[in-house]
C-alpha cells in the first residue's frame, strides 16, 4: 500500500505567510515570510509544497514574483494554487517549475478552457474541488459554482489527472477533516484525491491514511503546523506506515 503524500501548505497573502479561517479574506493571521515557511518545511523532510496566492485567488492582487521566488527555491515537488484562470496565469504558473497548478475557478466558470489545459498539459493540471455542502465554490471561495458531483463527472470525462478537496467549512479550524466528504468523493471518482482542510492533530493524518486504499493521494496540512499541534516530521513518521 501507498503512503499518504503530506503537503505542507504557504498561503501567501500581501507577501507574508497566512493562515485564514474558512478560506475568508479578512481572517489572516501572519507568519512572516513564504521563503522562510517553505524552506523550512523543505528542511524538515516534505517532498511536497503546497503554494497558495492567496491575492490572485480573491482578485486583490497577486504575488506572483515572490511566488515564482519560493517555488524556484524548492527542490521538492510544489502544487501551486490561487488565481490560475487563463493562458497567461497559467503560463506564468507552469513557468516557476511547479510540478502541478490546481485550477479552482477556471473548472467552474471557463470548462471548455479547463478541458483544453488539460489535454495540453496532462497530470500537470489538477482540479480543486472547493465545497460547501456539495456546492462549489470560486473566486477565492467567495461565489458558488455548481454541483460537486456534476462538475466532477464532467472533469473526469475530460481527462482530469486528480482533485484536490477542500471543505472549507472545515478549512483553517482545525476541527479535523471531512472523511466523508473524502470518501463520498472517491466513490465517484477512479482518480487520485487530495485531502485539504481541518487536520488538526496526527490522528486526523492516521485517519486520511486509512482512506489511501479508497483512493486518497495525500493530505494538504496547514494550520496544525502553523499552530504547533505537532512538527512537520512528526506527521511523516505518522503516515510513513
Ligand atoms: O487554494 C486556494 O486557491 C484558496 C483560495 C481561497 C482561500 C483559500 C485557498 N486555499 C487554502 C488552502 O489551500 C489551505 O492551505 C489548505 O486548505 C490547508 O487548510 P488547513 O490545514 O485547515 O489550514
Amino acid at each position: 500500500m501507498s503512503k499518504l503524500e503530506l503537503l505542507p501548505a504557504v498561503d501567501v497573502r500581501d507577501g507574508q505567510a497566512v493562515r485564514l479561517v474558512h478560506g475568508e479574506s479578512g481572517t489572516e493571521t501572519s507568519y512572516g515570510s513564504p521563503l522562510e515557511a517553505a524552506l523550512a518545511w523543505q528542511r524538515s523532510g516534505a517532498e511536497w509544497l503546497h503554494l497558495v496566492d492567496l491575492d490572485a485567488a480573491f482578485g486583490t492582487g497577486d504575488n506572483r514574483k515572490l511566488i515564482a521566488e519560493v517555488a524556484g527555491a524548492m527542490d521538492i515537488k510544489v502544487e501551486l494554487s490561487g488565481g490560475i484562470r487563463d493562458d497567461d496565469t497559467l503560463a506564468a504558473a507552469l513557468a516557476t517549475g511547479c510540478t502541478r497548478v490546481n485550477l479552482g475557478t477556471a473548472a467552474l466558470e471557463t470548462p471548455e478552457w479547463v478541458a483544453k489545459v488539460i489535454t495540453e498539459h496532462g497530470d500537470r493540471i489538477a482540479v480543486g474541488l472547493d465545497v460547501r455542502g456539495t456546492t462549489l465554490r470560486g473566486r477565492g471561495w467567495t461565489r458558488d459554482g455548481g454541483d460537486l458531483y456534476e462538475t466532477l463527472e464532467r472533469l473526469d470525462s475530460e481527462g482530469c489527472a486528480r482533485y484536490v478537496v477542500t471543505d472549507i467549512a472545515k478549512d483553517g479550524t482545525l476541527q479535523g477533516p471531512n472523511l466523508e466528504l473524502l470518501r463520498n468523493v472517491c466513490a465517484a471518482t477512479d482518480r487520485p484525491v487530495v485531502a485539504s482542510g481541518g487536520v488538526s492533530s496526527l490522528d486526523d493524518l492516521r485517519a486520511i491514511a486509512a482512506l489511501v486504499p479508497l483512493g486518497v493521494e495525500g493530505s494538504i496540512v496547514g494550520k496544525a503546523l502553523y499552530a504547533e499541534a505537532f512538527t512537520l516530521e512528526e506527521a511523516l513518521e505518522a503516515v510513513a506506515r
